[in-house]
Parts: structure tokens; C-alpha cells; sequence
């Protein structure tokens, strides 16, 4: 489903954010991805929407290569992808039940089915008793409801979170891991960006190290993962 293969990228002025990086992700599969600021996480992630390609190495994604997609395959594959990210990015003019149409309206979804997926949708983050709400009128961890609702409006087969829980405090942070748990247990494979060890020590799942752009662990040791990032400083 998802292959990075011997991944390097360099920016023309700061240098290698990734070396070498390699590891594979099977469908079905809850992946943390950690590792401090800098460490090359968020380069990763756009390496795998493709919005930046690989100075070296291949990205292979849902039977795409960053070899030979073309340009005009890029939102097909975003299309399949769901995408989070810290700061929510929500439509601040829109309502949290407009923000996910909005997500439904640019696939071309026909009318008469965006009001009832909406719907569904945002029962299952929780949020249907707000769906009238601005954003500006709900909670961080609100918020990031909505934009996990909007993230799976066209059904993606992976689901990738950005620091998801960077700007809640632990009580959110946990229920929006809940309830990405529960989207991958009903069959979307989640890779989560994180540096809160909290969750990671609570967990037993697999989860993916970067230091100063190289994969340092891939396993499902807390322990030993912990520990590894704990010797480790920025
Ligand atoms: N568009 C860019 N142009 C130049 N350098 C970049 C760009 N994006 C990231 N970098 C550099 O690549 C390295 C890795 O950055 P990246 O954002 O991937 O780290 P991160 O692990 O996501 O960090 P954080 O947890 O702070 O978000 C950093 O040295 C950063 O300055």
C-alpha cells in the first residue's frame, strides 16, 4: 500500500531533511511517526502526498510512484488520501457541517448525497450536535473533529495526521487518539506525526523514529522506543 524506498530530500538552503529512509506500511495498519522538531516528519508526509518529491529514492503510494506520476495524477492520489494537520485549517467563514460538504463538494459528489454524509460523518467524530457551529465558536479539540470528519468525507484508504493533538491539552489529545483508533478499527490505515510521549507509552503499535532525518527505530517496543528518544535531543 505504501513503500518509501531508500528516501533522501534535500532543500536547496537547509540541507538533507531525509536520509536514506526506508520502510513499508501494510494496509489496515496504525503507524506513529516520531521524532523532534526537525527530525524530518512533515517532510515525510508531503513526500507521501507528493506535494514534494524525493532528491532520491522512490515513493511508492497506492499504486502510484513518485517516479512517474504526472501532474495531473497528484489530486487523484490526494483524493484517496485524508490529510490533518495540527492548526486544523478549517474554513473560518464556514460551519463545521459546511466545512465537511466543502470537502464533498469539490470531488463531485452529487447534492443529494453530501447532506446525509455530512451527517454521518460528523456522528461519528461526535460532533452532530454542533454542526451549526463556527469554528471560531467550538474547542481545539473540536476543531480537529471536524477536520478529521472532513479528512475522511471521501472515504481515503490512509489517513495521515500531522501532530493532530499539538495544540490540545491531554484530555482532548487522548480522545482524538481514540477516535483515530476507532477509524483505523473500521479499516483506514492511519500514519500519526507525534512527539507526545504520553500517547506513545499508553500505545502498542508500531511506530517509526526519525533523528536528524534518518529512521532510527521502526518496531513496536514502547519501551525501547521511549528510551531511544529520550537519549536523544534535538
Ligand atoms: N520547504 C522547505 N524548504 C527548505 N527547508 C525545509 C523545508 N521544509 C522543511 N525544511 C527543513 O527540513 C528539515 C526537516 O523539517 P520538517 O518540517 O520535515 O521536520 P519535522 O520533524 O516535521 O519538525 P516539526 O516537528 O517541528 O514540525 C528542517 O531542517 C527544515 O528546516
Amino acid at each position: 500500500m505504501l513503500r518509501v524506498a531508500n528516501v533522501s530530500k534535500e532543500y536547496p538552503r537547509s540541507g538533507m531533511a531525509l536520509r536514506d529512509v526506508s520502510f513499508e506500511m501494510q494496509k489496515g495498519e496504525f503507524v506513529f511517526l516520531v521524532g523532534h522538531s526537525g527530525a524530518g516528519k512533515s517532510t515525510l508526509l508531503k513526500l507521501l502526498t507528493m506535494a514534494e518529491r524525493p532528491t532520491t529514492g522512490e515513493v511508492r503510494v497506492s499504486g502510484y510512484s513518485s517516479f512517474s506520476i504526472k501532474p495531473r495524477e497528484v489530486p487523484h492520489l490526494r483524493r484517496r488520501l485524508g490529510i490533518v494537520f495540527q492548526d486544523f485549517r478549517l474554513l473560518p467563514d464556514r460551519t463545521a457541517e459546511q466545512n465537511v460538504a466543502f470537502a464533498l463538494e469539490v470531488t463531485g459528489t452529487p447534492n443529494a448525497q453530501i447532506g446525509p454524509k455530512v451527517a454521518r460523518l460528523l456522528t461519528q467524530v461526535g460532533l452532530a450536535s454542533r454542526a451549526t457551529a463556527y469554528p471560531h465558536e467550538l474547542s481545539g479539540g473540536e476543531q480537529q473533529r471536524v477536520a478529521i470528519a472532513r479528512a475522511l468525507a471521501n472515504d481515503p484508504f490512509l489517513l495521515l495526521a500531522d501532530e493532530p493533538t499539538g495544540n490540545l491539552d491531554d484530555r482532548a489529545t487522548h480522545a482524538i487518539y481514540l477516535l483515530l483508533r476507532e477509524i483505523n478499527a473500521r479499516g483506514t490505515s492511519v500514519l500519526m506525526a507525534t512527539h507526545d510521549v504520553a500517547i506513545l507509552q499508553r500505545a502498542q503499535q508500531r511506530c517509526i523514529e526519525l533523528d536528524h532525518g534518518q529512521l532510527v527505530f521502526d518496531g513496536n517496543d514502547m519501551t525501547a522506543l521511549v528510551a531511544s528518544m529520550r537519549g536523544r535531543r534535538p
